[in-house]
């Protein structure tokens, strides 16, 4: 009988996976963070509560974030008071919207992306979609392969309410999918909207207003595949390896539930030590193939959290102040988009270093790290390796 080694090794690609393409969209819904308080105590009919719109203030101040997109506006929001009121029953409400708008903005990141990579729709094989806003039957995936026009026959993976490590959890799926899979084209699409978890402010309730001060909307989308073809697909990283360490005895650190009032959200103060406790584990691990133990000698594209995250992880691992830029930079001008923000700081990493005349896509260096955080407390870490420019 044939052996089946050569049947199984020509299934698979020779090189690593590759990202080839990048996409971002936003809903045309800009909010200034200074004014954001105005906005949001008049829409949730909360004016007669003058010193908690002031604590929030003072909360928005602190978040550093610059302004958000959101696709609620006053007017969408009126016809849903449920959802401006602090506990009532809504997510009816909530889901109406989010079925509809989620596929929606996922397709304008998807577009860009397919763009950019150069060819044709109809080469896509696999679809890995994942949204925290909103769940559906059929999912948001298969809208989305219908609204794209993208063939049937694509393999679809959809994976709701997972927050904010699963963006770069898809990179790990679909580097897996890519290498194991020749000639597989993986489009990958994070797509959140805060909509879930826009609600009116309660004065007992601090965590719901510091959700209510960072979370937005925002998709982005890349397209993923090995051995690219020279001249027509254009590498921007490769991905070498891609790993999930679960922090033990850390599962109230963050998260959410989804219930009748909608997405709620929790973490505790010391969320930012959590994550940056753990993370030169996380470095070793994934460095030591390399020898690389200086973690200013590689690029970093991590998921922003808070501002006060970053402090930490700068301090703990001992961070030149540059090496988070992108990170403070998307935070700051889009607000925290949960799953998308980590892909934004990628597209962000690319085009600096293009804009700054580097040599490489990753700040003139040739190795890097993107790290993904959320609740569990779950820590994804994907070392890249930057192409030359
Ligand atoms: C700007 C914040 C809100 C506070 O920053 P800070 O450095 O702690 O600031 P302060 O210590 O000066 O506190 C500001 C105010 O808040 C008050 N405060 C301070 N912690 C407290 C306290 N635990 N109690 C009650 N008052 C307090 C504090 O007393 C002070 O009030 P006041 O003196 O009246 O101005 C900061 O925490 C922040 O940016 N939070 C954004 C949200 C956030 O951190 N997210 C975590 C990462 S994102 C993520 O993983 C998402 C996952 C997710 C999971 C589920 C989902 O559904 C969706 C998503």
């Amino acid at each position: 009988m044939a052996s089946v080694h050569p049947f199984r090794k020509a299934q698979r690609a020779r090189g690593p996976a590759t990202i080839m393409a990048i996409g971002t969209a936003n809903p045309p819904n800009l909010y200034e963070q200074s004014t954001f308080p105005d906005f949001y105590f008049r829409v949730t009919n909360s004016d007669h509560m003058p010193e908690l719109k002031e604590k929030f203030r003072r909360i928005c101040g602190k978040t550093m974030i610059k302004k958000r997109y959101m696709h609620l506006t006053e007017e969408v929001l009126k016809d849903k008071p449920g959802m401006c009121s602090y506990m009532d029953p809504s997510l009816d409400e909530r889901q109406d919207i989010v079925v509809e708008e989620v596929p929606r903005l996922a397709k304008e990141a998807a577009a860009k992306a397919i763009e950019e990579w150069g060819r044709d729709k109809s080469d896509v094989t696999h679809l890995v979609f994942c949204s925290t806003s909103g769940v559906d039957m059929p999912g948001a995936d298969y809208r989305l392969v219908k609204l794209l026009g993208l063939p049937l026959s694509v393999n679809r993976i959809m994976l709701y309410s997972q927050a904010c490590h699963i963006g770069a959890q898809m990179l790990r799926i679909a580097k897996d999918i890519a290498e194991n899979n020749k000639d597989a084209r993986v489009l990958v699409v994070a797509c959140e909207l805060n909509t879930l978890i826009f609600r009116g402010p309660d004065e007992r309730d601090f965590l719901s207003l510091a959700g209510q001060a960072a979370f937005a909307d925002g998709a982005a989308a890349v397209i993923v595949g090995a051995d690219p073809i020279q001249g027509v697909e254009k590498p921007i990283f490769e991905m070498m390896s891609a790993s999930q360490v679960t922090v033990p005895d850390c599962e109230r650190a963050v998260g959410g539930h989804l219930k009748e009032i909608g997405l709620t959200f929790h973490f505790m103060n010391q969320l930012p030590m959590l994550i940056a406790n753990n993370l030169e584990n996380c470095l070793l691990e994934a460095f030591k193939p390399l020898g690389i133990t200086d973690w200013n000698e590689v690029f970093w594209v991590s998921h922003p959290g808070n501002w006060g995250i970053m402090d930490a992880i700068e301090r703990k691992v001992g961070l030149k102040q540059e090496k988070l830029r992108s990170s403070r930079h998307v935070f700051g001008e889009y607000g925290n988009m949960m799953s998308a923000t980590v892909l934004f700081v990628m597209d962000d990493v690319r085009k600096r270093s293009a804009a700054e005349g580097r040599a490489t896509t990753g700040d003139g260096l040739e190795w890097g790290v993107l790290f993904g955080f959320g609740p569990g407390l779950s820590i994804e870490t994907v070392v890249l390796r930057s192409v030359a420019l």
